[in-house]
């Protein structure tokens, strides 16, 4: 068999970034050792350790590297260091920048609860037993990059500070594809989550996924109001299967539908864009509060290195293995804080990674 070679670029970034991805680069060489797959890894600054190295939360020389690979496998960025700077030279600003730079609007964020899991979830049993739902987030529009933003200085001196939220047509139609397409290969059923009793932005948006509905008359199309959303994620969250909704309300709610699988640290991203190579994050922030202490979940990034198996490189059956890794040492009973219960093993972000070593060392099946 030939090998096959791919170039992926590792951000690292902040926190406990450097930590959780170290564990997904052993995870993904023992796999490409076992499938004849070759790595070739580039590593590149962002966040605040880009700040602190250039000044610039997304350098272009990362930008490039980015560009230039088949896909990019992203830690998380941010942290307190970097707190009281003002917006336009944060950390945050480099991910937004990646984002945008590659054309990446399409964030999928799936939310499904292992069964190993469910003593996690601080819900009831009957309430998150199966759920298995994909959030569809859209990813370079709306109010994180509409115009104009700003803090600007009123007529009687008052500062007012200013966020646009913005969709044309044409964003909220290539982001409607996709979610219709997502639905499509899973139960054929997507809501649209929007706040169209309020905003405008948001009459557009529901008008647009509606005439969209016509083009896939398998999928069943529901819309729900953000706040009752919220609600019912909490509430019945097996009633959803995809949802497909803008950049903010994805973002909150993709945080609200990891606590039903038991833990933020559990939680894989893939943010694709219409041609090029695709970032895949953990959907998880740089939890400072934990950096440096050997406490962190690798999961959610190693999963990310899965998504990107799968939806970047073409290699299902290395994201197969990855995925069925994850599930053998859940199942052995090791955990880390985060999803720690009663007679589990406690164990770090390094003695994870050793333990998924082994597990796609001597699958069980
Ligand atoms: N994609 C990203 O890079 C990304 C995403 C979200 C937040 N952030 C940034 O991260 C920084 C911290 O933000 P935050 O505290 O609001 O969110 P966070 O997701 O970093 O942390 C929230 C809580 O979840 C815990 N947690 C997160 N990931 C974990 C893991 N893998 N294992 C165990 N516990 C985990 C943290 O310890 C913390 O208690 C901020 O600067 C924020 O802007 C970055
Ligand atoms: C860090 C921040 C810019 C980012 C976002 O808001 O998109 C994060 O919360 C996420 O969910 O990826
Ligand atoms: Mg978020």
């Amino acid at each position: 068999m030939q090998q096959q070679q791919y170039r992926i670029t590792l951000l690292p970034g902040d926190g406990i970034g450097p930590e959780i991805i170290t564990v997904a680069v052993d995870v993904l060489k023992a796999v490409g050792q076992q499938l004849n797959l070759n790595f070739e890894f580039q590593e590149a600054p962002i966040g605040g350790a880009a700040i602190d190295k250039t000044g610039n939360p997304l350098p272009d020389e990362t930008l490039a590297i980015c560009r230039n690979s088949d896909a990019v496998l992203l830690a998380a960025i941010g942290g307190y260091k970097w707190d009281t700077l003002p917006s336009n030279q944060r950390p945050e600003r480099g991910l937004l920048g990646l984002r945008a730079g590659l054309g990446l609007f399409a964030n999928l964020r799936p939310a499904k609860i292992l069964p190993q899991l469910i003593n996690a979830s601080t819900l009831k049993r009957e309430v998150v037993e199966g759920v298995d739902i994909m959030v569809v987030r859209e990813l370079t529009g709306g109010i994180y990059f509409g115009q104009p933003k700003g803090i600007f200085a009123t007529e009687t001196g008052e500062k007012r500070g200013v966020n646009t939220m913005a969709y044309t047509e044409s964003e909220i139609d290539r982001i409607g594809r996709v979610a219709f397409e997502t639905a499509q290969k899973r139960k054929g059923q997507l809501c649209s989550v929007d706040k169209s009793n309020v905003l405008e932005v948001s009459q557009l948006w529901r008008a647009r996924i509606t005439q969209l509905a016509s083009e896939y008359p398998n999928v069943t199309l529901s819309h729900m109001y953000v706040d009752n959303c919220a609600m019912q994620l909490l509430r019945w969250p097996k009633q959803f299967d995809t949802i497909v909704t803008g950049n903010l309300f994805g973002d909150i709610l993709s945080d609200a539908a990891a606590m039903l699988t038991g833990s933020i640290g559990m939680l894989p991203s893939a943010s694709l864009g219409s041609s090029g190579p695709g970032v895949y994050e953990p959907v998880h922030g740089s939890a400072p509060d934990i950096a440096g202490q050997d406490k962190a979940n690798p999961i959610a990034q190693v999963l990310s290195a899965a998504m990107m198996l799968r939806y970047g490189l073409n290699q299902p059956q290395a994201a197969d293995k990855i995925e069925t890794a994850v599930l053998q040492v859940l199942d052995q009973g090791y955990r880390t804080g985060d999803i720690m219960s009663e007679g589990m093993t406690l164990v770090g972000c390094r003695a994870m990674g050793d333990v998924l070593l082994k597990a796609l060392e001597n699958p069980q099946s």
